[in-house]
């Protein structure tokens, strides 16, 4: 999340400072001999130059460590910083120029709305610049001033307070956010999930399907259908025939290679298992897995003429190349049949 922050950010704190050093190094040409006005000798103009493009160096490598994701973003903070700090002092100390105090104090805000989510680096850039303006001051004015005193009190009180502010809206925004994901996670469930079983519905296996064809994805279904299930309903209601239902649906993830496979209720009592790299020789086994977990949950089945418990018949097929999602689907579909034709509780390829 921080990084994210500082990704948009910086750019604009660095877009600020380099304005702010351009506008120092043109200022003869600005502010018409400005350096003359004020009598700046030529090694102080040069050592404020230096400092100046040192300064655009330093945020042009910053955007560089944040789009790289790489560290060290404090250090080049804490160093312009110092900068500043530094220019601050002699402009308001030796040239009192009057531009120097709305410098530090938009320089400290800016670096505040970029940074307040970083303390690290918000302290390490205006720290340096903070203490500067006291320091300036009593050297401008030989001494302690109450008034700079009250001024700068109230200053840093703004600072402090807009800093809380601007978190309370980090946490607001962080809270949505959080909501909206789990919203998302929640209409995707139900966009893609059977709510009685909990597995894939049928929208989500075709995709799945189609998917691994245009991608060439090998794989074998497993149709399968519930025997006798309207003798169940019928036995012990429809409401036990869900719970029925339910049952058999975690039977079947147990016997599958989650998360790869994919378990979906294909409509009514009807599921409908992709195997992924799987041959037929593979989904006969899982096939079989299907009918010992059936046996292990037991799920009394009184009125069926099959067994005394819930049984499945199933058809496999796998994809072979050229086929349509849809061809296999029809073969599994036929298998189904014959397995059912066969007297129900197998398998048919
Ligand atoms: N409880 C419940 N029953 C369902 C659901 N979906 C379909 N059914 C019932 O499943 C039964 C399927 O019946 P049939 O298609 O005749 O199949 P069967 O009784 O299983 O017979 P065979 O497949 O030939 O063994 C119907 O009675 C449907 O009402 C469901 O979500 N819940």
């Amino acid at each position: 999340m921080v990084t994210r922050g500082l990704i948009i950010s910086i750019p604009w704190l660095a877009l600020v400072n380099i304005t702010f050093a351009l506008l120092v190094l043109l200022r003869n040409w600005l502010f018409s001999d400005i350096d003359r006005l004020y009598e700046v000798g030529t090694a102080r103009a040069a050592t404020i130059d230096l400092l100046m493009l040192t300064v655009i160096v330093l945020f042009s490598l910053s955007l560089l460590l944040v789009w790289r994701k790489k560290r060290g973003l404090s250090l080049l903070l804490l160093l312009a910083g110092l900068i500043w700090s530094f220019c601050s002092v002699w402009f308001i100390a030796h040239l009192q120029l009057p531009f120097a105090w709305p410098l530090c104090t938009t320089l400290l805000m800016t670096s505040l709305a970029a940074l307040y989510f970083y303390p690290v680096g918000l302290v390490c850039y205006a720290l340096p610049l903070w203490i500067a303006m006291p320091v300036a001051s009593v050297m401008l004015n030989q001494g302690v001033s109450l008034r700079f005193l009250v001024v700068w009190l109230i200053f840093t009180g703004i600072l402090v307070y807009g800093r809380f502010i601007l978190l309370r809206w980090f946490d607001e925004a962080w809270l949505r956010h959080q909501q909206n994901q789990a919203l998302i996670a929640r209409l995707d469930a139900l966009a893609h999930q059977d709510p009685l079983t909990g597995t894939a519905n049928r929208r989500a296996m075709e995709a799945v399907l189609e998917n691994a064809v245009e991608q060439d994805k090998g794989f074998a279904l497993i149709m399968l259908d519930v025997d006798q299930f309207k003798r169940y309903n019928d036995f012990y209601g429809h409401q036990a025939g869900d719970e029925c239902l339910a049952a058999v649906a975690l039977a079947l993830k147990k016997v599958v290679r989650s998360p790869d496979d994919v378990v979906s209720r294909y409509g009514g009592e009807e599921f409908l298992l992709i195997l992924f790299d799987a041959t037929e020789k593979v989904a006969e086994r899982v096939a079989a897995r299907i009918q010992e977990s059936l046996r292990a949950a037991a799920i009394p089945h009184a009125a069926s003429t099959v067994s005394d418990s819930v049984t499945v018949s199933m058809g496999i097929a796998s994809m072979t190349v050229g086929q349509t999602a849809s061809e296999v689907i029809a073969q599994a579909d036929a298998a189904l049949y014959r397995a059912k034709n066969a007297g129900r509780n197998r398998w048919s390829c």
